[in-house]
């Protein structure tokens, strides 16, 4: 019975069944912290030097991880101010979040708690009493390989993170596949985790077609034309086999 069950379960999860589940990520941060780079590094394995500004994109990548099958929807965002009510769509939309700052850019880091307060006022703010738990949320210190730049030390970093009670993940997405992966499936784990433990009506989907307006880009399909220009020459080559 309990053999039928956990086979069952893992075929719903599987990439032949529609029901992997899907998680969704927002990438947050001041602009040239590499979101972008964070995204596709974690999407691809390949670091590329140098990308456009972002304008926005949703990636959707499909994955295995400990057995089950989940598709990420990773929403890159353009790092720059815009209109509120955009803002708030975006964050109404995800799951889980990903708060980017680079450590040769003390403005991206005290941005940082800015935008968990943010997200934090979003998702649990509004009279929606039953979603008052936070979302998973992390933050990354990117670029740590460029030591000599840096503005924002290891501890600067860490007592910011113990102050808003989230994790910190120091990172180089130019050195390493293997720690990028590694913040995707921490806050795969930390949204899993609060999915399963939330009735299904108190999760977050309340979200307005404005979201249908970013273009989104299939690493497992061929490319659509997105109307985004990338400096590489083809995402296509980039992707994982
Ligand atoms: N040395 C180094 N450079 C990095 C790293 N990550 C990103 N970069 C570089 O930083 C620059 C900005 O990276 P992006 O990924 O475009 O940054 P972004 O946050 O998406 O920027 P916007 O789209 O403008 O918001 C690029 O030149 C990247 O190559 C890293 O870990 N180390």
């Amino acid at each position: 019975m309990s053999s039928n069950f956990a086979l069952s379960r893992s075929l719903r999860r599987t990439g032949s069944f529609p029901s992997a589940r899907t998680v969704r990520i927002v990438i947050l941060g001041q602009a040239a912290v590499g979101k972008t780079a964070l995204a596709v590094r974690f999407i691809t394995k390949r670091f590329i030097g140098e990308y456009d500004p972002t304008l926005e994109t949703i990636y959707r990548h499909e994955v295995t991880i400990g057995g089950d099958a989940v598709i990420f929807e990773i929403l890159d965002t353009a790092g720059q101010e815009e209109d509120a009510l955009m803002v708030e769509e975006k964050i109404k939309w995800g799951d889980g979040f990903i708060i980017v700052y680079s450590v040769t850019d003390r403005c991206s880091f005290d941005e940082v708690m800015r935008l968990c307060f943010l997200v934090n006022h979003i998702h649990t703010a509004g009279g929606r009493r039953s979603c008052a738990e936070p979302p998973p949320m992390l933050i990354v210190a990117n670029k740590k390989d460029l030591e000599f730049d840096r503005m924002v030390s290891t501890e600067d970093g860490e007592s910011l993170s113990r102050g808003l009670k989230l994790p910190l993940h120091e990172v180089s997405v130019r050195d390493g596949w293997e720690e990028t992966a590694g913040v995707f499936h921490a806050l795969y784990a930390d949204v899993i985790q609060q999915m399963d433990s939330s009735p299904p009506s108190f999760r977050r989907r309340a979200v307005s077609r404005l979201m249908d307006k970013i273009p989104r880009i299939h690493s497992n399909s061929a490319l659509a034309s997105t109307g985004r220009s990338f400096s590489f020459s083809s995402f296509r080559d980039l992707l994982p086999d």
